[in-house]
């Protein structure tokens, strides 16, 4: 800690996660709990199409200049093995489109029924720097939509070595072995090691 500490850098206001979903915001403040000085942001920021990680750190771009200081965004895939990684960051569409049922049935035709969540988080210290990425990856399956319906595609992804899906599972379960949480573990060491000190007066 010494050493982060003598390379400290000094920051002039709290990190802003940016996102225009309330959940998403609610799962991050209970996983990063008080580790990171956070405050939060509610825009829907427009997406670049491409791969998840030029998306996520396009995202930040957009997000330092609105800001104007430090932020953070993430932006989640949900990937198909059988489909090469499709629909991965356009499912918000997908799911909005044609849902759980819409989702399953894209892999009628496919035998593999396996998939990845794909969660990735850009951190940018302002508009001038450039951002960092830290992906989280969950492999699992996809299956017939089960447990409550409040989250997205959480009814139709069954993680790997559980038997229930991520909308069965106990938040803090969930929240111990998702995409999200494995991304954020990255962002929490990359806080700790840079040795950010956040200024919380704003
Ligand atoms: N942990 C999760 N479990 C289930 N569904 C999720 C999860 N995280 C995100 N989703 C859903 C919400 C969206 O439909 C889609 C991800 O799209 P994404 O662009 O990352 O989110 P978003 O547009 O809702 O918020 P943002 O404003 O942060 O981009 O997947
Ligand atoms: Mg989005």
């Amino acid at each position: 800690m010494a050493a982060a500490a003598s390379r400290a850098v000094l920051v002039s206001r709290p990190v802003t996660f940016v996102t225009g979903n309330a959940k998403k915001l609610e799962e991050v403040k209970s996983i990063l709990g008080l580790s990171i000085p956070f405050q939060s942001l509610k825009l829907d920021l427009p997406e670049l199409q491409g791969e998840p990680e030029e998306i996520s750190k396009e995202k930040a771009r957009l997000a330092a200049v609105q800001v104007n200081g430090p932020v953070l965004v993430e932006d989640t895939c949900l990937c198909f093995n059988a489909l090469k990684g499709l629909p991965g960051p356009y499912v918000k569409w997908f799911l909005q489109k044609i849902g759980h049922e819409g989702l399953n049935n894209l892999l009628m035709a496919y035998e593999d029924k396996s998939a990845y969540a794909l969660c990735a988080f850009s951190f940018a210290l302002g508009p001038d720097v450039e951002p960092v990425t830290f992906l989280g990856k969950t492999p699992g399956k996809i299956v017939p939509a089960r447990g409550p319906n409040d989250f997205g595609w959480d009814p139709i992804f069954q993680p790997d070595g559980y038997d229930q899906t991520y909308a069965e599972m106990p938040k803090e379960e969930k929240n111990k072995i998702s995409h999200r949480s494995r991304a954020l573990d990255m962002v929490k060491s990359h806080f700790a090691e840079a040795g950010y000190n956040f200024s919380t007066s704003n």
